[in-house]
């Protein structure tokens, strides 16, 4: 191609702009001075393209550079990258013609009708035989623009990490209150044991996990209770109230279950088909009560405890098996308090 012909494949329009010629300032500009892009445009071939045609795709081999005769072409950089769009007297793919089987960063396609001049990496010589200090000067501002480019990539990396750390921050912030707030909603807040809502959604889970447990269930109530609160005052009734909660949390294994259902009355879930455990339970929990109110003068520690104790069917309705607690309950409490009553059928249907 001739000098005058490179001439004529420049559109007036970037002439004029005065894009054609690159201040010392925007030396890292894509946009070719006059005398560079005459001589590429003389070493170069020229080659029509359709808006839309893909000249090549990001990842793949590459060893020609192009410049924009006319019509614009843009660059992806893929991900969330921000892409670009070059025109007229622009120039992309130098690594290419510099280095030669250089991996494409972006897809480049041509966003218009337009004519591109490409230099093939075999070119680079003749460039360099023909006009050198052009050619070194062109090199400065491809390696420069290659930097800064490269700077601003790390730099909007930093920003997105930095980003991406802060919303995972707020990410376990929000996971870590969420679970304090379903454990709060779940916990009894005076003894710190479960609550009744928390019974519920321990059953519900183990529907849900399909879980069918033989499990023996305690019920139990403070005796005479309001005479503590009546005598003592409320806030020794609640101390009595914590310490029978600590001899729950003492006895339950680390499967077991032990919560306040409201007021002065609470439940232990054991793990167990056996009668005699569920009772050795009840005994001892009992038991331990009753020493505990040996220990205190004046200012009672604890109160007497009656349990209802029974086993659970895992495979029948847990309302049945709470009942039967209940009844049995309802029977130590009958017996005088200060016990242990297990559930027999006759109770139920009697
Ligand atoms: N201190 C305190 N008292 C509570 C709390 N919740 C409920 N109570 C009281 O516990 C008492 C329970 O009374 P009752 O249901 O008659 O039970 P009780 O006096 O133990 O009677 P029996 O079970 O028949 O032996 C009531 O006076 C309630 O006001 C609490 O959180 N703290």
């Amino acid at each position: 191609m001739t000098r005058d012909s490179a001439a004529s494949l420049r559109t007036r329009d970037s002439i004029n702009s005065g894009k054609s010629s690159a201040a010392p300032a925007d030396v890292a500009t894509a946009v070719l001075t006059e005398a560079e892009y005459e001589l590429f445009a003389e070493l170069g071939r020229p080659r029509r393209v359709e808006a839309g045609q893909l000249l090549f795709r990001r990842g793949e081999l590459g060893t020609t550079m192009f410049v924009i005769a006319r019509g614009v072409v843009d660059l992806d950089f893929g991900d969330d990258l921000v892409g670009k769009r070059l025109g007229p007297s622009e120039f992309f793919g130098e690594l290419g013609l510099l280095i030669g089987d250089h991996v494409r960063s972006a897809d480049a396609v041509a966003a218009s009708d337009g004519l591109l001049i490409e230099l093939r990496h075999e070119e680079f010589q003749r460039l360099v035989d023909r006009d050198p200090g052009l050619v070194s000067f062109f090199l400065r501002r491809a390696i420069l623009r290659v930097v800064l480019n490269e700077q601003s990539l790390i730099r909007r990396l930093r920003r997105r990490n930095e980003e991406l750390q802060s919303a995972l921050d707020s990410l376990y912030a929000a996971t870590h209150q969420l679970n304090q707030t379903e454990e709060l909603v779940r916990t009894d807040e005076l003894t710190r044991l479960y609550n009744r809502r928390g019974l519920t959604l321990h059953l519900q889970e183990h529907r849900e996990r399909r879980v069918h447990r033989s499990m023996g269930l305690l019920l139990v109530d403070c005796d005479r209770f309001k005479q503590v609160n009546d005598d003592h005052g409320h806030l020794i009734g609640d101390r009595v109230l914590q310490g029978v909660a600590n001899i729950l949390r003492s006895v339950a294994g680390p499967e077991d279950f032990a919560c306040r259902l409201g007021g002065d009355e609470f439940c232990l879930l054991v793990v167990t088909d056996q009668r005699e455990e569920v009772m050795r339970f009840g005994d001892f929990i009992v038991s331990t009560a009753q020493n505990l109110m040996q220990m205190s003068h004046g200012t009672p520690l604890m109160c007497p405890l009656s349990i209802g104790a029974c086993l659970i069917d895992p495979t029948h309705d847990w309302n049945d098996g709470y009942a039967h607690a209940d009844a049995a309950l309802y029977q130590a409490k009958r017996l005088g308090g200060n016990r242990v009553h297990w559930h027999d059928m006759e109770l139920t249907s009697a």
